[in-house]
């Protein structure tokens, strides 16, 4: 299993998702309740009662406090108990974990490790998300996989020849060498395929018009451990303009062992007023993702059937994947 990497920050939803409904997920295993207060800010809390461990996201949103569904222990932002049925004195070890939380380019992520370390200038930044002049669709996945399985299929994106031939995969991108850099100092993967000419899919071709072949350049960027980008850069051959720009970004968060969440979204800067190439990126990112699911899904099945020491054969292709594995191990052994 790939070690969690703990002290780090983590997308835990999207901030869309964070309303004055209760929502539970799961971060390293720990479970956690969202809420925003009525004045708009998102709350993260432990997501287990005090008192008998009843899960608080099953309880009622009353003002800005939680209020437990099994014997009202009621909580404030901070994870304070503030109430207790039958007695007027609280207890002082009645208290849940509150989380550190930031709201930045329409995700919400968390701190995961010692608060005291929770340095909020550290978190990656995907700031096409929400900046103007552009428009993303985006999702959420759970994908019942090691989370290190879903880096390395991001991380090699040669698999797109073949899982996801017909939608974002022409025989370039298997056949095209890749470039890998590592900056350990600032705890970033980079790896680019630069395509000079190649078959433009039906993802480029669909949402950008072109119709012959493309010069098509992907640069990925991994923030260890959980934001990945994908820099995408289309043009027609023989032409340097126009370049469509496309930022591909995913966030993988471990959600427990076994277990991980997908987020994934597609941004353009291009077709902007377009809700014809808006609607069908949803759909087709969508069905691509799902192509990388079920094989994550199929794939994490299989690996279970084995005895763990299988000795894996890795090829050039895997440079990037296992850059970030070490990283990783890196990351959770500090
Ligand atoms: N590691 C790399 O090789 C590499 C290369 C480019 C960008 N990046 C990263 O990508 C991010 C985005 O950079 P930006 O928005 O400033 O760059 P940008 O939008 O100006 O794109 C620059 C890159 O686009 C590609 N490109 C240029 N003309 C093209 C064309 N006609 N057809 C297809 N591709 C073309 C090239 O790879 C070029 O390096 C940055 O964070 C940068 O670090 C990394
Ligand atoms: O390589 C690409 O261009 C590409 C496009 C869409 C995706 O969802 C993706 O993972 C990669
Ligand atoms: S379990 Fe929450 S009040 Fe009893
Ligand atoms: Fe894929």
């Amino acid at each position: 299993m790939t070690p969690f990497a703990r002290d780090q920050w983590y997308v835990i939803a999207y901030a869309h998702e964070v309303g004055r409904e209760l929502l539970a997920r799961t971060v390293l295993g720990e479970p956690i309740v969202l809420y925003r207060t009525e004045d708009g800010r998102a709350v993260a809390l432990a997501d287990r009662c005090v008192h008998r461990r009843y899960p608080l996201s099953e309880s009622s949103l009353v003002g800005d406090t939680v209020v437990c569904g099994y014997h009202g222990f009621t909580y404030d932002t901070k994870g304070a108990c503030v109430s207790v049925p039958g007695q007027t004195r609280i207890p002082r070890t009645a208290r849940v974990a509150a989380y550190p939380l930031v709201e930045i380019d329409e995700f919400v992520w968390v701190w995961i490790g010692d608060p005291a370390l929770a340095d909020e200038t550290a978190v990656p930044r995907a700031e096409h998300l929400a900046a103007p002049g552009w428009v993303t669709v985006k999702g959420m996945e759970p994908i019942a996989c090691d989370y290190g399985l879903l880096v390395d299929n991001l991380m090699d994106l040669s698999h797109e020849t073949y899982l996801h031939g017909g939608y974002i995969g022409t025989p370039e991108v298997a056949e095209t060498p890749i470039t890998t850099e590592v900056d350990a100092e600032a705890g970033v993967v980079r790896v680019s395929r630069h395509m000079e000419d190649a078959e433009c899919p039906p993802f480029y071709a669909r949402s950008t018009g072109i119709e012959g072949r493309i010069r098509r350049h992907q640069d990925i960027e991994y923030f260890a451990p959980c934001l990945y980008l994908l820099h995408s850069r289309i043009s027609p051959v023989g032409r340097d303009e126009p370049v469509f720009r496309t930022e591909i970004t995913y966030a993988i968060t471990p959600s427990a062992p076994g277990h991980v969440y997908d987020f994934w979204a597609v941004s353009r800067d291009f077709a902007t007023e377009d809700e014809e190439v808006t609607d069908f990126l949803a759909k087709f990112n969508h069905t691509v993702v799902m192509q990388d699911v079920d094989a994550l899904n199929l794939l994490q099945r299989a690996l279970d059937a084995e005895p763990a020491d299988y000795q894996e054969l890795s090829i050039n292709i895997d440079a990037g994947g296992l850059a970030a594995r070490r990283m990783l191990a890196g990351l959770a052994a500090r």
